[in-house]
């Protein structure tokens, strides 16, 4: 993509970062930064995290193919505001970093008219560290990144933002915004909650005994590590996501409250239980391995040992304008037939697929 123009708004760990992923594969692109603390924009310049800034968003915008949000949420919320107001390049495409996807969607809709593409993202990786110095561009390789594109959004446009996120590394997934702060709540929002809590309770205790946070070792090191992350940017969230944080904690308190009962009553063999059904489900977290490729959105094809058949199973998707994310021959059974194992973006992508498949006569299952 050759002399295309990038605007990145925010330029912190997240914003720095998908600039330097964006510069590692698109070398002739010019990356723009703004920033509402100018001691980051220049940081960001004297980095080479991006080419130029700009000292207001209204000119970075100008003729960008490309716009990133990466301000904390409730701030890309207003960034959206106005960039409602600006002239947009017709063809652009952008995208937010937010770690809420619903609020932020909804509030994209004031671009509506512009002719522009927006499309939400959260690339699910991240560190407590703040700031453009923290900006790796490896930061996101083998991540999932999230993406949370309207029903009637272009595919060539969806495609075009992953080109543009190559470098990232990182494993595109879509789903609607509602699934994703679903998702996001229970495996990372409500958890930073907890963390900070535990620092809390810690702090409450040492007043009583000072010398308590000296022994403070592995463990509580470890579970408390992101309660060291940005305030602000962890504020936002929770507001952004308060009804399914709320649910949790109603969840987490009645869990906690039989935790309580089984302490109280001593029962050894419960607890015994409590920490090994924990231990292995803990222990059988996937690995994040290098080129892994997801597979909840794959299906399984029985298709007959003959040339041909992959361009027929291929044509028909495209046909109907489904797009494969992978392709597999698993085995030939008996010579007779074979399974073709396809992967797709989204579940919906799915469906369909099975859906006009089976309409063409093949047999098409989700699961081996
Ligand atoms: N930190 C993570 O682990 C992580 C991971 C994935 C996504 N995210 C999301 O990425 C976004 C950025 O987080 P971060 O970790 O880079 O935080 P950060 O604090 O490192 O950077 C945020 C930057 O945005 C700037 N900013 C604030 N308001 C602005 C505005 N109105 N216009 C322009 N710039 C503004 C700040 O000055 C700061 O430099 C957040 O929405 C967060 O939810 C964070
Ligand atoms: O590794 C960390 O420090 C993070 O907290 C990263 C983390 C998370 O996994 O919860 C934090 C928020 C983001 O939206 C995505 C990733």
């Amino acid at each position: 993509m050759n002399n295309r123009k990038v605007f990145v708004i925010g330029l912190g760990l997240i914003g720095g970062s998908i600039a330097l992923a964006i510069k590692k594969e698109h070398k002739n692109c010019m990356i723009y930064g703004f920033d509402i603390k100018e001691d980051q924009l220049k940081m960001a310049k004297s980095l080479g995290v991006i080419d130029e800034f700009v000292d207001q968003v209204e000119k970075g915008v100008e003729d960008a193919d490309l716009i990133i949000l990466a301000a904390p949420v409730k701030k890309t919320e207003e960034v959206l505001i106005n960039l409602a107001s600006y002239n947009l390049k017709a063809s652009a495409i952008i995208t937010d970093v937010g770690s809420t996807k619903e609020k932020i969607v909804e509030k994209a809709q004031v671009l509506q008219g512009k002719g522009v593409t927006f499309i939400g993202g959260h690339p699910m990786a991240g560190s407590h560290k703040t700031g453009v110095e923290a900006a790796k561009a490896h930061l996101f390789e083998n991540a999932f990144y999230i993406l949370t594109p309207s029903e009637g959004t272009n595919m060539t446009k969806i495609i075009q933002l992953q080109n543009w996120l190559k470098g990232t590394k990182a494993k595109f997934i879509e789903m609607s915004p509602s699934q994703h702060d679903q998702i996001a709540g229970v495996i990372s929002h409500f958890p930073h909650l907890i963390a900070a809590s535990l620092v809390h309770q810690v702090a409450k205790i040492e007043k009583e005994q000072p010398l308590l946070s000296n022994f403070a070792a592995g463990g509580f090191r470890d579970i408390t590590r992101i309660a060291s992350a940005s305030p602000v940017m962890w504020r936002d969230i929770l507001i952004h996501n308060k009804e399914i944080l709320l649910s949790l904690l109603s969840e987490w308190q009645k869990e906690m409250d039989y935790v309580k009962g089984l302490i109280e009553k001593a029962e050894d063999q419960s607890i015994l239980q409590y920490f090994h059904s924990a231990k292995m489900f803990r222990d059988e977290l996937p690995i994040k391995q290098k080129g892994a490729i997801p597979s909840f959105y794959d299906l399984y094809v029985d298709v007959p040992d003959h040339p041909g058949v992959i361009s027929d199973v291929t044509g028909i998707l495209s046909k109907e304008n489904i797009s494969i994310t992978n392709i597999r021959i698993l085995e030939t059974r008996e010579d007779i037939m074979g399974v073709l194992r396809l992967s797709f973006r989204s579940d919906q992508d799915r469906d369909r697929a099975l859906t006009c498949l089976a309409e063409n006569l093949y047999e098409a299952y989700i699961s081996s």
